[in-house]
């Protein structure tokens, strides 16, 4: 039996009887393939990836996993409806702090028509895009003093300005009520899911030596889903006992295009924006904790 995914932040949602993605409980992720030849073109852009030799191993693992399309009912009602059938990134967790992120700092590319140019643009304007060079699409944090999750509103996530997106990235490794709004984030998960050798940043620079060369694809209007579960870190007793499992996971390539030989420089640059925020914010907690240190040693 499919179902409407728990832990989706973005994108086109099958609530109220529309038509979005369903997962099932076996840990997969149907996507219907969207209208204007769009859905064919993220399929034939998976079946090109997957088996592309050119793309190394290490760059796959931050794809979902493709296993092909299928017929399956549609969310909306409107009968069998061919899907793309993914891995569903969110299903080994159980209660998983979930970001997408949008990066470039444009999602218009060469040859779209004048209506949906502007479109992007205007939406580009209005969001972080042309200035970060990236955009918050949407987030949902584990509450575990409330043991429930938050939401970040769709309307005010889509209106942050630097200083916004900046906060949302500190509001997601911490473990302050994120509903107060009045709180300052207290960023007590960020050196666990963003720093160490597996977290985010560790995992965004590998991507990013990827793209400061690879010119098979080039990403449009593509996003980076951030996972992981702070319930862990929480319980987390010796070195053994099971980590954040933080995840970066690019999704969305419907807009993908083939890279000629050249650059993905739109999302490339967008990389490095998103990373540099990333890098503020591990450094703000390292010299805080810096100072607590100090404090403590000087018997404050
Ligand atoms: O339909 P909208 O206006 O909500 O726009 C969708 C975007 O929602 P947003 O409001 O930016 O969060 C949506 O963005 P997110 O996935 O939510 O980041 C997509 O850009 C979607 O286009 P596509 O599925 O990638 O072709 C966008 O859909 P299209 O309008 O391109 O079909
Ligand atoms: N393979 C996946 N596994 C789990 N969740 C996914 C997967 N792909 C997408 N999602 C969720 O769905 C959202 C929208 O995905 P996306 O491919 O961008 O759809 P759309 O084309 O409607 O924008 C993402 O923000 C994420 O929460």
């Amino acid at each position: 039996m499919l179902k409407v995914p728990e832990h989706q932040v973005a994108g086109h949602i099958a609530s109220d009887g529309k038509l979005g993605p369903l997962v099932d409980d076996q840990g997969r992720f149907f996507k219907p393939l969207q209208g204007d030849s769009r859905g064919e073109h993220e399929a034939k852009f998976y079946e090109s990836f997957t088996s592309n030799k050119k793309v190394p191993d290490h760059i796959h693992r931050y794809f979902p996993v493709y296993h092909g399309t299928q017929l399956v009912e549609a969310s909306d009602g409107s009968g069998k409806l061919p899907h793309l059938v993914l891995d569903d990134v969110v299903s080994g967790y159980s209660n998983p702090s979930v970001m997408d992120v949008k990066i470039g700092s444009r999602t218009w590319y060469p040859d779209v028509s004048e209506e949906y140019f502007k479109k992007c643009i205007k939406k580009d304007r209005q969001t972080t895009t042309v200035s970060l060079g990236f955009r918050v699409s949407g987030f949902k944090i584990f509450d575990h003093q409330e043991s429930s999750f938050w939401r970040a509103e769709k309307k005010l996530v889509l209106g942050y300005n630097a200083d916004g997106a900046r906060l949302a990235l500190r509001k997601f490794v911490s473990s302050n009520s994120p509903a107060d709004s009045n709180l300052t984030p207290n960023c007590a998960f960020a050196s666990e899911v963003y720093g160490g050798s597996n977290g985010i940043l560790a995992q965004l620079l590998e991507l990013k030596d990827w793209f400061e060369i690879q010119t098979l694809y080039h990403f449009n209007s593509c996003s980076i889903l951030m996972i992981y579960e702070n319930e862990s870190i929480l319980m987390k007793e010796g070195d053994d006992a099971p980590a954040a499992r933080a995840q970066v996971k690019l999704v969305d390539f419907a807009h993908v295009l083939d890279g000629n030989g050249v650059i993905d420089h739109n999302f490339l640059g967008g990389l490095c924006s998103f990373i540099k925020f990333i890098k503020d914010i591990l450094q703000s907690v390292d010299k805080r904790d810096e100072t607590d240190t100090s404090l403590l040693e000087n018997g404050h």
